[in-house]
């Protein structure tokens, strides 16, 4: 469904990555590991089509996505982005209601059957009651939570999410994933692909997903969490020594090494 095969990334004429394959398909989550700067978010500009590739091709739906128009990508792949607070003042439920826009008209109004799809998806993510809320006036987390709804209205069967838990309580965190598994894997819905970034190894083992683990723009590893996420590969990425064990419940957990050495 999507594929990006020896792709450089970067902005204007500074390269900051090469030689990125990937290809996500419906009902997989493929989860993007990597330290702060390595190149995730111009990966999923790049993706999205809203930068364009500096080498190499990049594939939606079997067709280059630098020669689609950005309503026809709209209506293939969501895009979550890091929430940020916009200008002027929205209702959380427009916000959501945007997600609709790629299906509508050139001058088509949502209607009845939007604001449900809309309500549904803010009800599925357990914050109907912000419906009426000031969007700019919510928490960092609420923003999110709203942003992913967005994502659910726009029906599309590739969401990529930057960073979709970052500012997220614990809670809140637990059920973001549990909605992304449920996204990919419903099969009762049709399941979506999903590619996320995140800072925390422990949720690609949580979701079973399979890891691409950069570094400096390059690819270290693909995988399935459990090839990619070693210890080994945790400390070259991240630069100290990082343990990963099995609780009794017989899921995987990274830990970073604490003690200093003098
Ligand atoms: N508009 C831009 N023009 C030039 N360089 C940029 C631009 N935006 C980002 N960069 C640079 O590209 C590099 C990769 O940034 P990017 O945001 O893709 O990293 P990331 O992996 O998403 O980081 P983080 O985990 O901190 O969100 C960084 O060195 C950054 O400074």
């Amino acid at each position: 469904m999507l594929e990006a095969r020896e792709l450089a990334i970067g902005y204007g004429r500074t390269q900051i990555g090469s030689g990125l394959n990937l290809s996500v398909n419906e009902g997989e989550i493929l989860c993007l590991l990597g330290p702060n700067g390595c190149g995730k978010t111009t990966l999923f500009r790049t993706l999205l089509g809203l930068l364009p590739a500096m080498s190499g091709t990049v594939t939606l739906g079997n067709r280059p996505v630098a020669n689609q128009t950005p309503a026809t990508i709209a209506q293939q792949i969501a895009y979550v982005p890091q929430a940020h607070a916009p200008p002027f003042p929205f209702e959380a439920l427009e916000v959501v209601l945007m997600g609709r826009t790629a299906r509508l008209g050139v001058f088509g109004q949502p209607g009845h059957h939007d604001r449900e799809i809309a309500h549904n998806a803010m009800d599925r993510l357990g914050i109907a009651n912000l419906a009426h809320r000031d969007y700019s006036r919510l928490s960092g987390g609420q923003r999110q939570l709203v942003l992913i709804a967005r994502a659910l209205a726009q029906e599309a069967p590739l969401i990529v999410m930057d960073e979709p838990t970052a500012s997220l309580d614990f809670g809140n965190q637990a059920q973001v994933l549990m909605q992304i598994a449920s996204l990919a894997r419903d099969v009762a819905a049709r399941g979506c692909g999903v590619v996320l970034s995140t800072h925390d190894p422990d949720q690609a083992f949580a979701l079973d997903a399979r890891v691409l683990l950069m570094k400096d723009g390059h690819e270290l590893a693909q995988g399935t969490a459990r090839d990619v996420l070693t210890g080994p590969n945790l400390s070259d990425v991240y630069g100290l020594p990082v343990a990963v064990e099995t609780t009794s419940s017989g899921r995987k957990v990274c830990m970073p090494a604490l003690t200093s050495h003098h």
